[in-house]
């Protein structure tokens, strides 16, 4: 059902002059993010994906590994995708969070009997008071997008996200590649195999207004992915997300042109790979400016199983997952993401209950 605050948006709230965000958002004490490793870290990985292509360029596809166990996340560069498209794509966004209330709402992420789906804009179910306004978009197969839920203010923007939505994929398609060859597998072991033809792929824009009082909210809390992999394009000068690494937060650095796109390991890689990778928990903090991101979530085709791939099982590897069907994993995230739990955990999915993470702190 409809939270009562679904329309009164925390924006608007925010920006009419209040001193403190309303306190259906105020973190429990215990929960508030100062103090807790924001600082920015030097050494963060980046990747050159042109490069990662080449199989026979062996130093990049370590910095790739190294970033794989070190992060679970890295920054790509020499991409392919126009400069000028990601800074319209992120301006026309930006556009459409500032429009008033009511022309957001013909996108709603509610049935008109005023039940949650989980396309359109809003904020997430509510279930919990901590959660912040996205538009969420199917972008692939073509066929199942639902173009009512499209902006069509600004006009260009859905023409930019469809242009934006081809060239993300070929970068998730390289990475992925790469990835299967770190792990001495030919190219399509991943793409081919696992995830099938037809890779699903959903968008997700997120905007964190402006906040008067940072420390008392979160902006997006502690999750890791539903994806096999994301990308995720930042705001150019606005930072916040933070990475949690051996039970510290940390800062994922502000570095212009060559950190504003990143991929990040999601929880289907972590089952198809028996955890050879690991999907990172991350969140984003509240800051005084506003900001903006958006995150495309590569999933394997639907009608699909996630397990571990029967080659990274055996010996002394046991299979660390049990089976799940893809599109009982995806709605299970909505379930578990609404508690503040990892899905993989949510839905039983862990073999050895003793793997289980550690306790997020600040949750
Ligand atoms: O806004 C960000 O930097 C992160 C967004 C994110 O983690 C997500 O959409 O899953
Ligand atoms: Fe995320």
């Amino acid at each position: 059902m409809m939270h009562e605050a679904q329309g009164q948006l925390v924006q608007e709230v925010v920006t009419g002059g209040l001193p403190a965000p309303p306190s259906r958002y105020v973190l429990r004490e215990k929960d508030r993010t100062t103090g807790g490793g924001e600082a920015p870290e030097l050494g963060f990985p980046i990747v050159n994906v042109q490069r990662l292509a080449e199989p026979g360029d062996v130093e990049e596809a370590a910095k790739l590994q190294a970033a794989l166990q070190s992060w679970g996340l890295f920054a790509v560069t020499d991409h392919a995708i126009p400069e000028s498209l990601l800074d319209d794509i992120r301006e026309e966004a930006k556009e459409f969070f500032h429009l008033p209330s009511s022309e957001k709402l013909q996108y709603a992420n509610q049935t008109e009997s005023g039940e949650f789906q989980n396309e359109g804009y809003g904020i997430d179910r509510v279930d919990t008071a901590d959660q912040i306004l996205d538009q969420i978009l199917t972008v692939q197969p073509e066929e199942s997008r639902q173009l009512r839920l499209w902006p069509r203010h600004p006009p260009s923007l859905s023409k930019l996200l469809h242009e934006y939505a081809l060239r993300s994929e070929q970068v998730a398609k390289q990475v992925l590649r790469a990835m299967a060859r770190t792990l001495g597998f030919d190219e399509e072991f991943f793409l081919g195999r696992h995830v099938g033809e037809k890779v699903a792929s959903y968008a997700r824009f997120t905007y964190y207004p402006p906040c008067p009082r940072p420390d008392l909210v979160h902006g997006l809390k502690p999750h890791t992915d539903n994806s096999v992999i994301t990308t995720l394009l930042l705001d150019r000068d606005v930072g916040g997300l933070q990475v949690l690494r051996d039970g510290r937060w940390v800062g994922v650095p502000v570095l212009g042109r060559s950190g504003e796109m990143l991929v990040v390991v999601g929880d289907e890689m972590e089952i198809m790979s028996n955890a050879a990778f690991r999907a990172p928990t991350h969140r984003v903090v509240a800051g005084e400016r506003e900001r903006m991101s958006l995150a495309t979530f590569y999933q394997p085709e639907l009608h699909r199983d996630l397990e571990p791939a029967a080659e990274l099982v055996g010996g002394d590897r046991p299979a660390m997952y049990r089976k799940v069907g893809v599109k009982t994993f995806a709605d299970g995230f909505w379930d578990a993401f609404a508690r503040g739990e990892p899905t993989i955990d949510f839905l039983d999915a862990r073999v050895d209950k003793k793997e289980a993470p550690r306790a997020v702190p600040g949750t």
